[in-house]
């Protein structure tokens, strides 16, 4: 499989969140999926990439030219995409992957996550997206949500789109199974269409 890792680029985290990323990119390796990613060597970004090719893992960077001129761009990446702009950056990243993963990261991981479940929710695609969140970093994101929902802001399928977990094994477990179509319910639809 082809599986997108969305992850940190901050330089001031733990060096716990370093690690998972180099937990999930060896993983990743070691049962022969290759990595898409954001194509970038700092934080979590770098230590996916490097820990998945340490294993053998082939990876595809996918970057945008203003980081590339700012020097961050992954030159041994086993393909290295340079697009014209970021959303050129996620639509390459979304084509080219079979399965999401998404790592505690900050508001670039929250952009990249909102779109791929958005239209995750829509039935727009069906392919497993999975949170890894060892420590609890998503807990006020999944009570927002659970709000929205209450408050009939959010489709009941929304919970449904993800995978919440907390262990690597759990995280490839989700995202190497065939998951079930989300799609909106007939209602939904109906109340959409007045
Ligand atoms: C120029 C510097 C750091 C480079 N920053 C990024 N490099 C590559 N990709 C990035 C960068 N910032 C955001 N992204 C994308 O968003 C996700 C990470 O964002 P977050 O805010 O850190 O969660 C990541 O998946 C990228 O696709 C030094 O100043």
């Amino acid at each position: 499989m082809n599986i997108c890792v969305y992850c940190s680029s901050s330089q001031h985290i733990d060096d716990k969140y370093l690690a998972l990323a180099a937990e999930v990119g060896a993983e990743l390796a070691r049962r022969g999926h290759t990595l898409v990613s954001g194509g970038a060597t700092v934080s979590c970004m770098g230590a996916v990439t490097r820990a998945a090719r340490a294993g053998g893992g082939h990876t595809v960077g996918v970057i945008p030219q203003v980081l590339v001129d700012v020097e961050v761009a992954d030159r041994d990446s086993g393909e290295l995409i340079v697009t014209a702009d970021m959303r050129e950056r996620k639509g390459v990243m979304d084509a080219r992957s079979d399965a999401f993963l998404v790592l505690p990261g900050g508001i670039g991981t929250l952009e990249e996550l909102f779109e791929i479940w958005t239209a995750r929710v829509l039935g727009i695609h069906d392919r497993p997206l999975v949170i890894l969140d060892p420590w609890g970093l998503y807990q006020p994101l999944k009570d927002l949500v659970s709000g929205m929902y209450d408050q009939g802001f959010t489709r009941a399928n929304v919970f449904d789109a993800i995978s919440w977990t907390t262990t690597v094994e759990q995280a490839f477990a989700h995202l190497e199974a065939r998951p079930q179509p989300v799609r909106p319910s007939v209602e939904e639809l109906g109340e959409a269409a007045g």
